[in-house]
C-alpha cells in the first residue's frame, strides 16, 4: 500500500516552474532518496510534500487524505503524521536534550506523565539514553542527529523526510546514523524519504532512488539502473560520476582518446550481483591472453548487491569479440581512453 502518493504536483516562484508534473508513490516501509544537482528543486518538493509550500496543481495523498487541500488547521495536525530531520538539528540550545524531545509532543497535547514515558522510550531507541538532561551544546554532531530523529519520531510518523541529514556529520557519525536509521525503519515500518547529495549514502541506504533535474523527475527506479543508463542528463550525470572509481593523477594526464600504437587501454568495468564474485579479472586475461593491471576501484554494496566497479589497463586495443564479451559479463563497460605502456 502507498503510503505517499504524488500525482502532477508543479510549482512556480515569481512564474518560473520549479516542480514540474511530478508524479510518484512510495511504499510503506521503503527507503527512497532523492538526488539532484543544486537549484533542482529538491528542497521545494520536500517542503511541499509536508505542506509547507502549497503547490499550484498536483495532489500530495499522504495515507489517504490529499494534504494540498487541507486547512491550516487539519494541516497541522497531519504535519504530526511526518517526521523531519534537518541537516543542522535545528535543536532548541537552552533545552535539555528530553525537553527537546518532549517538544513536539507538548505541541499534540500530550500529558507530562505520557510525555515522560514516550521521551525515554524515544531516547533508548536511538541510544541516548545516559544523555537525556544534557543540553546540544555538550553533544557530538553525530549525538545531536540522534536527538533530532528522536524528535522526529515522537509522534509515531508514517513517513520520515530527511533533508541532508549526515551532510554536516563525518563519516563515521554518518555511518551510525544511517545505521540508526536502517534500523528504525526495520523496527517500526517506517517510511523514509532522504535528500542528499552524497551519492555514498544513497548507494548505502536507498532502495530506490528519484532524480530531479531542472524541475523535472528524471528518472524513478534502482540506483544501479541510473548508473547504467546512457541518456543522463549532464548535471545528473557529474553526480553520479562521483561513484566512479578515481584515477591516478599520472594516468589521467596521460590520457588519450586515440588508440595510438604500444598504448594500453584504459577500462571501467562494473560487476553486479553474482557476477561481483567471479574470477573476472584472471578469467580475461587467460581467454584473451593479455595483461591486465588492476588501476583503482573495489567492492562494495548498491542497496544490498554486491557491485564491483574497477578501472584497469589491458596491453591490446578491445577487439569486437572482447568488447561482447567484456559488455556481456558486465553491468557497464566504458573504454576511457588510451596511456603510454609506461606512463
Ligand atoms: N522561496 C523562494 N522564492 C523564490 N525562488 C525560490 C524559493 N525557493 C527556491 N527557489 C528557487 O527554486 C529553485 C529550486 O530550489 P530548491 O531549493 O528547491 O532546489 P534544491 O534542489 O533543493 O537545491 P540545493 O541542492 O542547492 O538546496 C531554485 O532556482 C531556487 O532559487
Amino acid at each position: 500500500m502507498s503510503v505517499l502518493s504524488v500525482a502532477g504536483l508543479w510549482h512556480s516562484f515569481a512564474k518560473s516552474p520549479v516542480l514540474k508534473d511530478i508524479s510518484f508513490e512510495v511504499e510503506k516501509g521503503e527507503i527512497v532518496g532523492l538526488i539532484g544537482p543544486s537549484g533542482a528543486g529538491k528542497s521545494t518538493l520536500l517542503r511541499a510534500l509536508c505542506g509547507l509550500e502549497k503547490p499550484d496543481q498536483g495532489s500530495v495523498v499522504l495515507q489517504g487524505q490529499d494534504i494540498t487541500t487541507l486547512a491550516e488547521r487539519d494541516l497541522r495536525k497531519a504535519r504530526q503524521n511526518i517526521g523531519l530531520v534537518f541537516q543542522h538539528f535545528n535543536l532548541l540550545q537552552t533545552k535539555t536534550v528530553a525537553q527537546n524531545v518532549a517538544l513536539p509532543l507538548k505541541i499534540a497535547g500530550w500529558s507530562s506523565n505520557d510525555i515522560k514515558a514516550r521521551v525515554k522510550e524515544l531516547l533508548e531507541l536511538v541510544g541516548l539514553g545516559e544523555h537525556s538532561e544534557k543540553y546540544p551544546a555538550q553533544l557530538s554532531g553525530g549525538q545531536k542527529q540522534r536527538v533530532g530523529i528522536a524528535r522526529a519520531l515522537a509522534n509515531a510518523p508514517s513517513l520520515l523526510l530527511c533533508d541532508e541529514a549526515t551532510s554536516a556529520l563525518d563519516p563515521q557519525s554518518t555511518t551510525a546514523v544511517l545505521d540508526l536509521l536502517s534500523d528504525i525503519n526495520r523496527k517500526l515500518g517506517l517510511t523514509i524519504i532522504l535528500i542528499t547529495h552524497e551519492m555514498d549514502v544513497i548507494r548505502r541506504f536507498a532502495q530506490r532512488v528519484l532524480v530531479l533535474d531542472q524541475g523535472e523527475l528524471v528518472h524513478n527506479g534502482a540506483i544501479l539502473d541510473l548508473l547504467t543508463r546512457s541518456n543522463n542528463p549532464p548535471a545528473v550525470q557529474a553526480l553520479l560520476n562521483e561513484t566512479r572509481p578515481a584515477l591516478p593523477h599520472t594516468l589521467q594526464s596521460n590520457l588519450t582518446n586515440k588508440p595510438l600504437e604500444k598504448h594500453l587501454s584504459v577500462v571501467r568495468a562494473l560487476l553486479v550481483g553474482d557476477e561481483a564474485s567471479t574470477a573476472f579479472i584472471s578469467d580475461i586475461s587467460i581467454r584473451f591472453d593479455l595483461r591486465l593491471v588492476l588501476i583503482s576501484g573495489g567492492a562494495s554494496l548498491y542497496a544490498g548487491v554486491p557491485t564491483v566497479d574497477m578501472v584497469f589497463t589491458l596491453d591490446k586495443p578491445l577487439s569486437e569479440e572482447m568488447t561482447a564479451y567484456l559488455s556481456d559479463r558486465t553491468q557497464l563497460m566504458e573504454v576511457l581512453g588510451y596511456v603510454p605502456a609506461h606512463y
